[in-house]
């Protein structure tokens, strides 16, 4: 048995209430929230003051690996970025590659305060290897495509990696069937994927009306939004993490409403492919759980969720010109319990309670980003920086330590990552 005490910090309670009060975490849950009996002896203490304990931030929505394209393709349209780059340059990757890759992911995520992260990608093996050796939470996907000659195969992998790896890593590790896009999964393979789902009880991360023109196609080809198509195949009812959600209209926000479809909301990618802006306070008037995702580290060009937190608090305000829309409470609600609610582990992760795993983030506030206190949520919304997170703990285990990654060799993926990234841009 592990007990760690977090003592004399500052805590952010599920209420959005932060009070001072000492943390007990026992193996990997939170025992207690301040009233620890006197007999309770922890093996560690980490003393927290001028500290703030908050949950682990959820990145909703990503392709880990992706940070080997950083800066290969910038300020181009999505279908031009993926069909004219990323493809053909995914096409030359290994499995070690990936692994490497989502490493370097995973590196960057836990020194920025991200304990979960839902990933859609290849070589999913190694992507729950790494997941595995460094102690972070995922909810990973083997990403599928029903118009490429390993469609098939996309099916039995996503098959044989959710019997493997479902619950793997001591629980740290979910897993889901990613059909990529409408636009890469035609209906008949759809209905594979929901067979599938079926027969596993799989819930589904698909990328969803991202782009107008994702959306006018499916209108053209199959007189419904994407939103409407997947309602009829049926693939809504199955749990559904939808990225992007961009060009919903108010029938489609509707139809998400009825089927609890649960969104990873993008903003830095929506904004750097220029796909639009997301119509986030209609789908959180509806009800319906938003989450943070950075997307890939191609398309943002990072992968710190504080960015995105900020940018959720940011863009719908100056977009509908209304001050009030996202408040700074309901951005990190976005990008925690929210988040948690969005990638379906709401009962597990997102939040300070006795009970939930122990994923928390301390943030460091004695420096001049956070001075004066008047408000820690709109501190940590609209003034902090990656550079204040202290310590991680993710499922009881301390990941990051006093700015340190404790899990992994941070030179040694420098290095891997700049070859690896190099040869699979080289002139083909
Ligand atoms: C089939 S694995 C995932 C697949 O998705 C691609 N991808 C990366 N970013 C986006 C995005 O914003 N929209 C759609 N598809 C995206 C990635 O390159 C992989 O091929
Ligand atoms: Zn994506």
């Amino acid at each position: 048995m592990t007990k760690l005490l977090l003592k004399g910090g500052e805590v952010l309670l599920p209420n959005g209430q932060v009070k001072q009060a000492d943390v007990a975490i026992e193996n990997n849950v939170i025992a207690y929230v301040d009233d620890i009996p006197q007999t309770w002896q922890p093996e560690k203490t980490i003393h927290c003051s001028d500290k703030l304990i908050a949950p682990g931030l959820v990145n909703t929505h990503t392709h880990a690996a992706m940070t080997l394209f950083r800066s290969y393709a910038d300020d181009m349209a999505l279908m031009d970025w993926l069909q004219k780059k990323i493809w053909p340059a995914e096409a030359k990757l290994v499995a070690q590659d990936v692994y490497w890759g989502t490493m370097l992911a995973i590196a960057e995520m836990l020194k920025s305060g991200t304990t979960t992260f839902a990933d859609m990608y290849f070589f999913m093996d190694e992507v729950a290897k790494a997941v595995d050796q460094s102690g972070i939470r995922a909810v990973l996907s083997r990403g599928m495509s029903g118009v490429t000659p390993t469609a098939q195969q996309a099916l039995t992998e996503s098959e044989e990696f959710f019997r493997t790896f479902h619950g793997f890593a001591d629980g740290r590790i979910t897993v889901m069937l990613g059909p990529h896009a409408p636009y890469t999964c035609p209906p008949d393979y759809l209905k594979k994927v929901i067979s599938l789902a079926e027969k596993l009880g799989a819930q589904i991360h698909i990328h969803l009306s991202e782009t107008e023109g994702e959306v006018l196609d499916c209108l053209k080809a199959y007189g419904k939004s994407p939103i409407a198509l997947m309602e009829e195949l049926g693939l809504l009812g199955h749990g559904v993490l939808a990225a992007h959600c961009v060009h919903v209209s108010a029938e489609d926000i509707a139809i998400m409403q009825r089927h609890k479809v649960r969104v990873a909301h993008n903003p830095g990618s929506n904004m750097k492919l220029a796909s639009g802006v997301a119509p986030v306070p209609a789908m959180l008037a509806a009800g319906l759980p938003v989450g943070l995702g950075t997307d890939g580290a191609s398309s943002n060009n990072n992968l710190d969720m504080l960015e995105e937190l900020r940018l959720a608090a940011l863009l719908h305000k100056v977009h509908e010109l209304n001050p009030l829309l996202v408040p700074a409470k309901t951005a990190v609600d976005m990008a925690t319990a929210m988040g948690a609610q969005a990638v379906g582990l709401e009962d597990a992760i997102g939040s300070i309670q006795k009970g939930f795993k122990a994923d928390l983030v301390i943030w460091n506030m004695h420096n001049l980003r956070w001075c004066p206190r008047h408000d820690r949520i709109s501190l940590l919304t609209y003034s902090a920086s990656a550079q204040d997170v202290h310590t991680v703990i993710v499922n009881g285990h301390i990941v990051v330590d006093n700015q340190k990654l404790v899990t992994i060799d941070e030179e040694k993926l420098l290095f891997e990552v700049q070859q690896r990234g190099m040869r699979l841009v080289r002139d083909r």
